[in-house]
């Protein structure tokens, strides 16, 4: 796989860009954002908002796929004074070229800064026949290939003794998060069918799944599937932040029992007879980025509701 590598940039420097960029009260984030497909109008309801781009920030990279920002948002979110935030407006995927280190950089970025939680977004399939497109699945563990197979952004040489070598993943997703998630579902009055509970699986794209694979990862317990997060998820936990994750069902994966038989249509044919065969199903990124926008607006309800409530 060609990677682009991570620069060898200081986290300083990084940090001194964006400072400099900053007034003093928007200088340490307490939360982070990381905005999925299609869902960054989260920076919409930022009051005092500064927009930082990538370009602006050594060791960061720049997002390529549409319906990705390459900017930070820096804001106040919540009632009253309300609380500092930091927003990935898009966000880094390996398909891209990137190096799985320079993926998470802005997660080491924003720990740097002073960041505690972390609520990171996406859009997903879902592979599940109970979780609809436009629900939102409040993800309570996952299923990483990539890892199992040697594609962990964690692997390498251990230079920080303040982090830990062997990262357990048994508390990965914050139930303290996930708890004050559903109670703002409560106070917005959300309809019970508009969250979900579920297991992401992360593949490495940009390949949507085969039909076989999207059966294959139904059966060994995944309820979504997506090409991002993870890797993040495990810097962040690296990092020692809280994270909470939310994803935004765009499109069914399609998991047919049974395919076209050409043999069947062809011999019927033959024969003279027509036969009713199941006809595949597609999906597209233009689909994912039109039901990301059509929904983002309930996601980003609960995302402020649960930072207000912080
Ligand atoms: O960044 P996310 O995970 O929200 O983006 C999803 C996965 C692919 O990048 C893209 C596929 O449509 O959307
Ligand atoms: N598969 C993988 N990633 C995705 C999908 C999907 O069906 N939809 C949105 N991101």
């Amino acid at each position: 796989m060609v990677h682009s590598s991570a620069k060898p940039t200081s986290f300083q420097a990084s940090i001194d860009a964006i400072k400099s960029a900053l007034p003093p009260n928007l200088q340490s984030p307490r939360v982070g954002i990381i905005c999925g497909s299609g869902l960054s109008g989260i920076v919409d309801v930022f009051r005092n908002t500064v927009i930082v781009p990538y370009e602006n920030i050594p060791g960061f990279s720049k997002s390529t796929v549409h319906g990705h920002k390459s900017s930070l948002a820096f804001g106040l979110l919540g009632e009253g004074e309300g609380v500092p935030v930091i927003a990935m407006l898009g966000r880094f995927h390996p398909y891209e070229g990137h190096h799985l280190s320079s993926v998470v950089y802005p997660i080491r970025v924003m720990a740097k800064l002073g960041v505690k939680d972390v609520i990171i977004t996406n859009a997903a399939g879902s592979l599940n026949p109970a979780i609809p497109v436009g629900t939102i699945v409040v993800i309570q563990d996952h299923l990483a290939l990539p890892n199992l197979t040697g594609m962990n952004p964690l692997l390498g040489p251990h230079t920080d003794p303040e982090l830990p070598r062997f990262l357990p993943l048994s508390d990965a997703y914050s139930p303290v998060l996930r708890r004050l998630l559903f109670l703002a579902a409560h106070r917005l009055q959300l309809e019970d069918s508009a969250l979900a509970e579920g297991t992401y699986a992360w593949v490495s794209g940009p390949t949507y799944e085969s039909p076989a694979e999207g059966r294959f990862l139904r059966r060994v317990g995944a309820d979504v599937v997506g090409m991002s997060t993870v890797p993040e998820v495990l810097a962040a936990r690296e990092e020692g932040l809280n994270v909470m994750v939310l994803s935004l069902v765009t499109n069914f994966v399609v998991i047919p029992e049974t395919y076209r038989s050409i043999k069947e249509e062809v011999q019927a044919e033959l024969a003279g007879k027509k036969v009713e065969q199941p006809v595949a199903e597609t999906v597209s990124h233009e689909e994912v980025l039109a039901i990301g926008t059509e929904k983002a607006g309930v996601l980003m309800k609960l995302v402020e509701n649960v930072v207000n409530s912080l």
